[in-house]
């Protein structure tokens, strides 16, 4: 079994004073894995994810990468320690090009980057034909499907050790939601660690390798797919808490 890769421990957070968000949160993501988190809107979602990334400080609890203690680290610093984030909403910049918003995150790290930016580049845009297309577009320009492609493939440019993914498939259509779910696998058989949370149950059930179920700010129940497969709906309303 592969090591904890990211590993929460009772985590407590919040955006305002004595208001906890999040409860008590434990849990790992391991090497080339998904956790898959599973829960009710307003649950705290994208606040845990917010926590990981440093947008957030933990009142409480520590966060671990590979054994290192990254808690209340800054964004910034957590891409160099090898944390990337695809939040729901769009991270790109609507006025750059396809190909500036890929070299973005690289530039401003010209000593790690430097020598393998161009062929990481190129190796990008083989991977995603449709971004060396529309390389010189402005990235506002483009579909939404394309523009979440974008989001991917600034990951795949940056090949972090954990990929936080917040709701990849919401407002596509499903081929392409199907596209970015076959990244998503393909980003954990490379090695990467993979953080998941997405409103299709089924779908992030069917895929993770661990299954979180965050009900009012805390964990409520966790286990293998195995485990949540049989009876699905029943058992995850059961776990959320909601009345049948
Ligand atoms: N910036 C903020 N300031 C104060 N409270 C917030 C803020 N963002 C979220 N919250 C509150 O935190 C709680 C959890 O919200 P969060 O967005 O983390 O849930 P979620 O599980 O991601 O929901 P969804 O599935 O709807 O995106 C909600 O009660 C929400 O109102």
């Amino acid at each position: 079994m592969p090591e904890a890769l990211l590993a929460l421990e009772g985590v407590t957070s919040g955006y305002m004073g004595d208001i906890d968000v999040l409860r008590n949160v434990s849990l790992t993501v391991k090497q080339g894995q998904i956790s898959g988190l599973i829960g009710l809107n307003g649950a705290g979602k994208s606040t845990l994810f917010k926590t990981i990334y440093g947008f957030l400080r933990p009142k409480s609890g520590s966060i671990h990468l590979a054994g290192a203690d990254i808690t209340g680290k800054l964004p910034h610093t957590l891409i160099d320690e090898g944390v990337w984030y695809i939040p729901q909403e769009s991270s790109l910049f609507p006025y750059l090009t396809v190909e500036e918003n890929l070299r973005l995150p690289l530039e401003g790290r010209r000593q790690r980057f430097g020598a393998t930016l161009e062929q990481r580049l190129e190796d990008t845009l083989t991977r995603f034909p449709v971004l060396r297309e529309k390389r010189a577009s402005q990235a506002g320009d483009l579909s939404g499907g394309q523009q979440k492609s974008l989001e991917f493939a600034k990951a795949y440019m940056v090949q972090p050790r954990v990929c936080l993914i917040d709701e990849p498939s919401i407002g596509l259509a499903p081929k392409v939601a199907a596209d970015m779910f076959k990244w998503i696998r393909t980003f954990a058989d490379a090695g990467m660690g993979i953080l998941l949370v997405d409103h299709n149950v089924r779908r992030v059930v069917a895929m993770a390798d661990h299954v979180y179920v965050l009900s009012l700010g805390e964990i409520t129940a966790s286990g293998e797919p195995a485990d949540f497969q049989q009876d699905l709906h029943t058992q995850v309303r059961e776990w959320l808490g909601i009345s049948i």
